[in-house]
Parts: structure tokens; C-alpha cells; sequence
């Protein structure tokens, strides 16, 4: 498998390159050249298989340059129960991503098991390994630059942390994360992991991010990679769970479930998109957005919309207030038949505030092609969800699996299963748990107290040239 620009102007590429490259050389975001398909008997023989092993038979079809004996390797040692239990059901650990029932057709997927409490460990782990291995064997360095609201952050840092040959500086919104949040990340003190507030919103760290990214002296010079889902790497790790969500549900392989996705930058839906251009039986992909709405309007209008700090809002789901969703844009180059100038113009568009609109038959074929349907929440909405789910079912989820919860109610179908993808959990945002249940939520033994230990990070304004100036004077 080759990899392509989203933009039309990279030359086929390997998954090594793209890798440790990050964003394409024409600003766009790297993308297989062809999608493998898995029909119904292949399905059949991937739903018995362990986490790893399903996770080795989909990530291969991907990866054109590692030999497949160690790809396998690295896999194993990525999903075990040790990495994926923090604390809650030992024996349900080594599901890696349980599904628990709430009642006929709605499920609940867990993704927050690894060591950050986030989905972003069920990616972060394993580019952690694959980073580790490409640069060992290419004898290279990397110093990646990234950007979060709060989830991507630290579970990049953990994988990353002590990693030789790796340098993360990453960037997050001052004071705009929780308490914990910010504990996880700005309490490592390890050498090379590099924590900077930035005056503004997610939105402004990702167009540092990738503004630097698209000087190119600048990244080659300073060997500039990426851990945010404009990596390949972290968008296919995620495409796995589907499957594994998939067939923990289904009452028989081809039948068709519904997923529903809190979304932000659009990196777990369009992952849920992948599987189900692999042929997975994904029927209805229903994304969940907060008051930061623009991917809820773009789904029901056809119109795209990042918006300015006036309609940027500071939300009780933190993690996903976003505007500019950086991953749309593969399913977009998808949508309109992959053609890369017609894409590079709407994100020129994009990029000047303009926003673009989908053509009637894009609008379409959007929801009936490919199965997209949205919804959003409010915060009386999200402590409601939080107070339904724990009276009628026993289990607290957190802020932004609620705004899913809400989600998946306004388009269940009786007959169809709906999986609600938990995205983290309760405890990194104590303060909306306490509002909506009046008691603080569980956290795991060996992190209480994070938020007493000594912090260390730098502010910067959002200055893409301040930002080049810090990197070059830290890695
Ligand atoms: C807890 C949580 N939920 C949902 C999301 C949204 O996911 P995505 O950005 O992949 O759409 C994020 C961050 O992105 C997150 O951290
Ligand atoms: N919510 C994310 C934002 C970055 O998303 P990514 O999937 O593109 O890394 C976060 O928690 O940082």
C-alpha cells in the first residue's frame, strides 16, 4: 500500500515516510492510495480473533515496509491487559475495548482503559512502538510537534516519554483544559517532553502546528513529525475497534450496527469511515458534537464553517471544542471521488474562513452512501445524559461520551445495535461529574493526588514564529 496526498501533490509514498513525515508536502493530509475490501468470509474469520491479532490482520493490509514478523511483534506487545486495565475489570481486561449492554440494540464500547484515561491511548501506544522501531532502523530522530485540547496531549507524552531519538513539544489552550488534565501533562518531567499554554483556543495550537509543518526547510531541518490524527499511523490503529465493536454486537456477520461518535477533529469518526470503506457493515456513523456545533451543521446543511473566536465556545466537554476539524478532509477527498485540486480548493476556502459548501448530490450521497448522521449537545444536555445513564443503567460516563449518549438516542433504530463509543472517563472531569451526580468519580489508585504534584510548562502568544523559535532552541 502506497499513501497519497489529500491535496494531489505528493508522490506515492510508504507508510515509514508518512509516518514519521506527518502532514503531506502540499499541506494536505496523507491518505491510502486504495482502500483493500474485506468481504463477508474474511469478516467471518477476523471476528474470532484477539485484539492484537485482528489488529495485525487490518494494520498489514497498510503497511508496505515493515516486515510483517515484526509489525506482528510490535502489535502484541502494544495491546495486552497490563496496558489496557487502569483499575476497572481485570477480566474483562484483555477485551481491550469491552462492550458492556444497556439494553437491547445499545451498547456501550470502553476505550478509556489505557494509561491516560482517553481513546487516544488505543492509538497513542502503539505509534509510540512503531515510532520507536522506524527510527531504530532508519537511524533517525524525531522531534514531533503536536496540538491538544487535552487528551491527545498526555497520551502522546506517556507513549513518548523516554523514548530515545523522540522530543515532544506540544501545545494546549491556557487554561482551557481541566485540573486533571493539565496535571497529566504538565507533571512529567521528563527530558523530552515539552509543554506549552497557548494563549487561545485548540484551533489556534493546530494552525501552529500546522504552519510549521508547512515550512518545509524549517521541518526538515528540525526533523518535524506529528502524533495528532493528521498521522496515518493513529487514524488506522483506531479503524480496529470498529471491528472489534463491530462483532461483539452483531448477531450475525453482515448485519448492519450503528456507531456514534463524540467528535471534535474528526480523527474517530473518520476512522469509523475507514472500516466501513474496508467493508465492515457499518450502517448509520452518527457524530456528536457540544455547542462547538460546525461538524453537526455541516452534516445537516451540506455547509462547512470553522468558526472565529466569536462562535468558539469553552465547553463542559473541553476535549472537543473545536472548530476546525482537521480529519475531515479525508473523508471529504473520499466524498467527491478523490479528486485532490477539487479538495485543495474547498480547503483554500477553508483556510481563508470562507468554509465551502457540498454540492446537492455530495450532500446526498453523504447520508445515503455513506451513512452520516449528527447531533448535538448542550450542556443541560450532557449532565442529563450523565444523571439518565447512571439511574437507568448503574455506569457514569464522562462529559463527551455523554454528548454520544444524546446523540445515539435522537437516531436509534429499534432493530439496528447502536454502539456508543465511550471517548474517556469520568474522572478527568471531576467538576461536571460533581454537578450532574453530586459525588466525585472513581479514579484509579495510582493517580490520586495528580493534581498536587509539581507542574512545568512554558506559555507562548499564538505566534507560529514564536513557536519556531521554541523549537529550535529546545530539540
Ligand atoms: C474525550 C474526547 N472525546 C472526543 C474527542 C473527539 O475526537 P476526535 O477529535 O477524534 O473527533 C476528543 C478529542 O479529540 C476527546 O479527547
Ligand atoms: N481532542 C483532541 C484534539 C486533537 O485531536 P487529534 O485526534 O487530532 O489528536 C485532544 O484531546 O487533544
Amino acid at each position: 500500500m502506497k499513501y497519497i496526498s489529500t491535496r494531489g501533490g505528493m508522490a506515492p509514498q510508504s507508510f515509514s515516510d508518512i509516518l514519521l513525515g506527518g502532514l503531506a508536502p502540499d499541506g494536505g493530509l496523507a491518505i491510502a492510495e486504495a482502500y483493500p475490501r474485506f468481504g463477508l468470509d474474511a469478516l467471518e474469520r477476523l471476528s474470532t480473533l484477539s485484539y492484537a491479532d485482528l489488529a495485525f490482520q487490518i494494520i498489514d493490509h497498510f503497511v508496505d515496509d515493515i516486515p510483517a514478523a515484526d509489525l506482528k511483534a510490535l502489535i502484541a506487545r502494544t495491546y495486552t491487559a497490563e496496558v489496557y486495565c487502569n483499575g476497572r475489570d481485570p477480566a474483562r481486561a484483555a477485551e481491550i475495548t469491552p462492550v458492556t449492554r444497556l439494553e437491547d440494540n445499545l451498547y456501550l464500547q470502553e476505550l478509556s482503559n489505557g494509561p491516560t484515561l482517553a481513546f487516544k491511548d488505543m492509538a497513542m501506544q502503539l505509534l509510540g512502538n512503531l515510532f520507536e522501531y522506524v527510527l531504530a532502523h532508519k537511524g533517525e530522530t524525531i522531534n514531533i510537534v503536536g496540538a491538544t485540547s487535552g487528551d491527545t496531549g498526555s497520551a502522546a507524552e506517556y507513549a513518548m516519554r523516554g523514548k530515545a531519538g523522540v522530543n515532544v513539544v506540544m501545545l494546549s489552550p491556557y487554561g482551557k483544559m481541566s485540573p486533571f488534565q493539565r496535571a497529566q501533562m504538565f507533571s512529567l518531567q521528563d527530558a523530552n517532553i515539552h509543554n506549552v499554554a497557548v494563549k487561545g483556543f485548540f484551533d489556534a495550537c493546530q494552525d501552529m502546528v500546522k504552519a510549521v509543518n508547512n515550512d518545509a526547510a524549517f521541518k526538515a531541518e528540525h526533523k518535524i513529525g506529528a502524533v495528532n490524527s493528521i498521522n496515518w499511523g493513529r487514524v488506522i490503529a483506531q479503524v480496529v475497534y470498529y471491528f472489534k465493536g463491530y462483532f461483539a454486537v452483531a448477531k450475525k456477520v453482515g448485519d448492519p450496527v450503528d456507531f456514534c461518535v463524540p467528535s471534535g477533529n474528526f480523527g474517530n469518526v473518520c476512522a469509523g469511515h475507514i472500516a466501513r470503506q474496508l467493508g465492515l457493515p457499518i450502517r448509520h456513523l452518527v457524530v456528536a458534537t457540544n455547542e462547538n456545533d460546525v461538524l453537526d451543521e455541516f452534516f445537516k446543511t451540506g455547509r462547512y464553517q470553522p468558526r472565529g473566536l466569536d462562535r468558539t465556545y469553552e465547553t463542559s466537554s473541553p476535549s472537543m471544542d473545536i472548530t476546525k476539524a482537521s480529519n475531515l478532509e479525508r473523508f471529504v477527498f473520499d466524498l467527491i471521488g478523490r479528486d485532490g485540486d477539487e479538495l485543495a480548493s474547498l480547503w483554500q476556502q477553508v483556510e481563508k474562513a470562507d468554509g465551502f459548501a457540498l454540492s446537492e448530490g455530495d450532500f446526498k450521497r453523504m447520508h445515503d452512501a455513506y451513512g452520516f448522521r449528527s447531533e448535538k449537545s448542550t450542556h443541560a444536555d450532557r449532565l442529563a445524559s450523565i444523571r439518565e445513564v447512571a439511574q437507568k443503567y448503574g455506569i457514569q460516563i464522562d462529559p463527551h461520551t455523554a454528548d454520544g449518549y444524546k446523540a445515539a438516542k435522537a437516531h436509534r433504530d429499534a432493530n439496528v445495535p447502536m454502539v456508543i463509543l465511550e471517548t474517556a472517563l469520568p474522572a478527568k472531569f471531576e467538576a461536571t461529574m460533581v454537578e450532574a451526580l453530586g459525588s466525585q468519580p472513581q479514579r484509579p489508585a495510582h493517580l490520586v493526588g495528580l493534581e498536587d504534584l509539581p507542574q512545568r510548562f512554558d506559555t507562548l502568544e499564538a505566534d507560529v514564529d514564536a513557536l519556531k523559535r521554541y523549537v529550535a532552541e529546545r530539540v
